[in-house]
């Protein structure tokens, strides 16, 4: 009845897998789908020619192009890393499903020193995150960093290179390519709390409310919406809005983990100062039946009231 459901994507091998992985789950399930490549402004910016215009503050580059797409109707809808996306969407879009998350942890990558504490001092690492840096600065203050970018394998090549002692990446991209060669130490979320949202996927659509053909929108929502996992949604909702409470970004030296946990959740949450001098740390449950919104909120208001927000802007104090 209708033409083949497409599918917008970045080009690195991460977002290929994770578009496959779709188009393979909607096959299963009868429906004929296929791959759009979209160029972003993020991946312009890892090539090391292109300077970006001013007016990009580092929110949403990885997914400006791709909404552009969706907006037009080229694609009917896209699979994102959900730790990319900014905490909010334009209400033209809407996250319809959002998959049961990968390994939600940090790993460090690194041949002959097989976990940070065995790193010799004064280290270099691989990393341009804010947050890795300020949480490797607090267990490590003696490291170094390197600004080593580029998608994974480019990263790793990298390090194989020589341009750095080690790296620290999601475990989930690591998984996803078959890297695991290379994954020694998982950091728990009590010692590297990983970023909000990491780990898991976000399929976007069009909202119900912006649709380009009533008809062939419903027909795509309803078959992704099989893929949609409640418990990832619920936790992912709870770490975006901490998120958002404090600012919003991935710039932000901010790592919020939610998982489920004995009747309940338990929810980890760090804010550190850049320097790794101070820390604001967060590990509690709550309720099975509180909402994402309330729960997400008062970690907001916990982290908050100990001086989070004085950590991520120490020039305001
Ligand atoms: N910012 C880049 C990015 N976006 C998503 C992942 C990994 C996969 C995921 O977290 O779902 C990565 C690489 C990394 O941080 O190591």
């Amino acid at each position: 009845m209708f033409t083949p459901i497409r599918i917008g994507s970045r080009g690195s091998q991460l977002a290929l897998w994770q578009a496959n992985h779709v188009l393979e789950a909607l096959r299963a399930t009868g429906h004929s789908a296929e791959i759009e490549v979209i160029r972003t402004t993020g991946d312009r910016m890892q090539s090391s020619d292109f300077v970006p215009p001013p007016e990009i503050d580092g929110k949403g580059i990885f997914i400006k192009e791709i909404e552009e797409a969706l907006a037009e109707g080229r694609i009917d809808l896209a699979v994102h890393s959900l730790k990319d996306l900014p905490t909010r969407l334009s209400p033209r879009f809407t996250l319809t499903a959002i998959p049961k998350r990968a390994d939600a942890r940090d790993v460090w990558v690194c041949e002959p020193y097989w976990a940070l504490h065995t790193l010799p001092l004064g280290g270099s690492i691989g990393t341009t995150s804010p947050r890795r840096k300020a949480q490797l600065l607090s267990l490590r203050p003696d490291v170094a960093f390197v600004d080593v970018r580029g998608n994974i394998d480019t990263r790793l090549r990298k390090l194989a290179a020589g341009e750095c002692d080690a790296l620290v990446l999601a475990a989930a991209g690591l998984d996803r390519l078959g890297r695991t060669e290379w994954v020694h130490q998982r950091f728990s979320p009590e010692e590297l709390c990983p970023a909000p949202g990491q780990g898991a996927l976000a399929i976007e659509t069009r909202s119900g409310s912006h649709p380009i053909d009533e008809a062939r929108d419903l027909f795509v929502a309803q078959a992704i919406a099989g893929l949609d996992h409640s418990e990832t949604r619920f936790c992912v909702e709870v770490e975006r809005i901490v998120l958002d409470a404090l600012g919003g970004g991935c710039s932000l030296p901010v790592g919020v983990h939610c998982l489920p946990a004995f009747e309940g959740w338990r929810v980890f949450a760090q804010v550190i100062a850049p320097d790794g001098e101070s820390m604001v740390a967060i590990d509690t449950e709550a309720p099975a039946s509180i909402e994402s919104e309330s729960l997400g909120q008062r970690i907001a208001d916990d982290l908050k009231s100990r001086g989070a927000l004085e950590l991520l802007t120490p020039s305001v104090i």
